[in-house]
């Protein structure tokens, strides 16, 4: 269809009603528009969007190839004048005739758009999860979805037009028609099925006069789902929190392990060859003679140095809770076991677990680690199912092990069961060879963490060191090193610097410990002495109240006393 050219005659309200509408059809073309008065709307509005106007409505019919004019005065007269100019072929629609076109049209367009609103709707409501269920102020039921109909088994055929108040008594959907309130996570079944759902529903008010109301609901099973699966994810994220908490990689190899003096080499080696195997090792050792740093490093250079490295030090473990650790606990297996625990033997699993101070463990638990030991096997407390693992053993003490053997301290089956192959870490003063190497190194380290530039150290500075004893071995040294490298201010470290560190203290508190003196200056020498040689960290402040024999709280009372 070609374009259809429209005159207006009349630039009043009317006039410039029809303009609007008629400017918007696709197929009209509004050619001019006239009034007697150069104001009107109607000429205004054609003015603003380029279209033309004139005063004269003999202009007008002179147009050539109108189709229609309409006339929007309501005149006659004008009628008239019209029909007398306008060309034959142009026809006159008067503007009773123009309103009701103009009413169809936009009837036309609310129509369409209505269409187009319902089919946006129809998808939303079609295409959600969620139940969903109308009905109108009397109760009929006009509408359900087809979720509806796959939560409840109710076909939309049955529940349309049924009425909601005897369908649903007691559902959200029947008490917002009653109440004129909307309805919050309202739990009950569905009338005609058996399904319980959880519910919100809205009443419609529109012009404040109720329309309806609609309800949307889910299937408690759905959300008793939604949580099961959350809480999995939870116990998940736990166990994994937990895991990460406990396991570490190992975090030295043998080229962090100083020493060249043959004793120590040999330790080397058959640590060297122990990591090719997968045997269990025994390190024994003074205290700070490098045990754990062996077994990191007998990890790092074995099959297993992807997997988990897990330490227990068996001696700071409480006696009652040492087989939860080792062998993990169910839910509820004690007063306190608030969920299922993993033991450290079950987080090594693939790698290897050190067991550091084995000594220190009890005989009821040698037992059980002993037959854990040979078949790899355990329960976990309060539980009945067997956990087979795979773990590689290496345990450290610095007792004598085979004296406690002999006192009924340690079981020997469990003795000899660790020691398959034993690696007897020298102590620092059968090594002092290694010294000036461990210095070189330390140097270099505390350089770095302090950003100073000390060279080294004077030939008797390191003479004192070699003189000296070393009861608490290469941690002693370290500490040594570190308290000299924080107070120096020079680039070498002096003997000065190191005379209260290795020496008995000075003046006063100088008798050599064959001399008596009053008990509380005895003390006073213990507690100062431990924490020298065993440094100031909580680390080391930990292994001097166990040498000391005290609790690491006495230990703290006793060190604000002196200081
Ligand atoms: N041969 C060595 N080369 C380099 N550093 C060493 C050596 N031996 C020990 N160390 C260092 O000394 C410190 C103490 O070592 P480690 O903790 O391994 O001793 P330990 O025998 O396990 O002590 P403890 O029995 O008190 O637990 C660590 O910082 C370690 O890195």
């Amino acid at each position: 269809m070609g374009l259809v050219k429209i005159g207006i005659v009349g630039g009043g309200k009317g006039g410039s009603s029809l303009y609007k509408t008629l400017k918007d059809i696709e197929q009209v073309e509004i050619s001019m528009v006239c009034d007697i008065l150069p104001n009107a709307p109607a000429l205004i509005l054609a003015r603003q969007d380029g279209v033309a106007t004139s005063l004269s409505l003999e202009e007008l019919c002179a147009v050539p190839g109108l189709s229609l004019i309409i006339e929007a005065t309501g005149k006659e007269e004008v009628r008239q004048r019209i029909n007398l100019h306008k060309d034959r072929h142009t026809a006159l629609l008067e503007a009773v005739g123009a309103n009701l076109m103009m009413h169809i049209i936009e009837e036309k367009e609310q129509l369409s758009e209505m269409k187009r609103l319902k089919g946006e709707l129809d998808a939303i409501l079609n295409s959600v999860q969620e139940a969903i269920e109308f009905a109108t102020s009397d109760g009929t039921i006009r509408f359900v979805n087809p979720s509806f109909s796959r939560v409840t088994g109710v076909s939309s055929k049955e529940r349309i037009g049924q009425n909601i108040f005897e369908a649903s008594p007691n559902g959200a959907l029947a008490r917002a028609l009653r109440t004129h309130e909307p309805i919050f996570a309202h739990r009950s079944r569905v009338g005609g099925s058996d399904v319980e759902v959880v519910s919100n529903a809205s009443p419609i008010v529109v012009d404040g006069r109720l329309e309806g109301a609609v309800v949307v609901f889910q299937p408690l099973t759905d959300i008793y789902k939604l949580m099961e699966q959350l809480q999995a994810s939870n116990q998940v994220i736990d166990e994994l929190k937990t895991r990460i908490n406990q396991i570490t990689t190992s975090m030295y190899t043998f080229d962090d392990i100083l020493g060249s003096h043959p004793e120590f080499e040999k330790a080397l080696d058959l640590a060297a060859k122990a990591a090719k195997s997968d045997s269990t090792v025994l390190i024994s050792g003074e205290s700070g003679t490098g045990k754990e740093l062996f077994a990191h490093a007998i990890h790092a250079a074995s099959q297993r140095r992807d997997k988990p490295f897990v330490k227990v030090n068996c001696a700071a473990i409480p006696e009652t809770l040492l087989e939860s650790e080792f062998f993990g606990h169910e839910k509820g297996a004690f007063t306190g076991a608030l969920k299922t625990k993993l033991g450290k033997m079950e987080l090594a699993n693939g790698g290897t677990i050190f067991l550091d101070e084995i000594g220190d463990m009890n005989l009821h638990l040698q037992a059980k680690l002993l037959r854990v030991l040979q078949d790899m096997e355990f329960e976990r407390v309060g539980g009945t199912q067997t956990i087979k693992v795979d773990v590689r053993i290496i345990a450290a003490t610095n007792r004598m092990l085979k004296e406690m053997v002999k006192k009924g301290d340690f079981r020997e089956d469990l003795y000899y069961r660790l020691n398959v192959v034993e690696l007897r870490l020298p102590p620092l003063r059968k090594h002092k060879d290694d010294i000036p190497a461990y210095v070189h190194s330390l140097v270099l380290k505390f350089n770095r963490k302090f950003g100073k530039k000390v060279s080294g150290l004077t030939a008797q500075a390191e003479q004192l060191l070699l003189n000296y004893d070393w009861p608490g071995n290469v941690r002693e040294l370290q500490n040594v090193i570190e308290r000299a490298m924080v107070t120096v201010e020079e680039d070498i470290i002096t003997r000065k610097h190191l005379l209260n560190l290795v020496e008995p203290p000075a003046a006063g508190e100088s008798a050599p410990l064959g001399e008596l003196m009053p008990l509380e200056e005895m003390e006073k020498r213990m507690v100062r002495l431990a924490v020298q040689r065993y440094g100031d960290s909580v680390e080391g402040k930990k292994k001097a109240a166990q040498t000391l024999n005290i609790s690491l709280a006495t230990l703290y009372n006793k060190l604000k006393i002196i200081t």
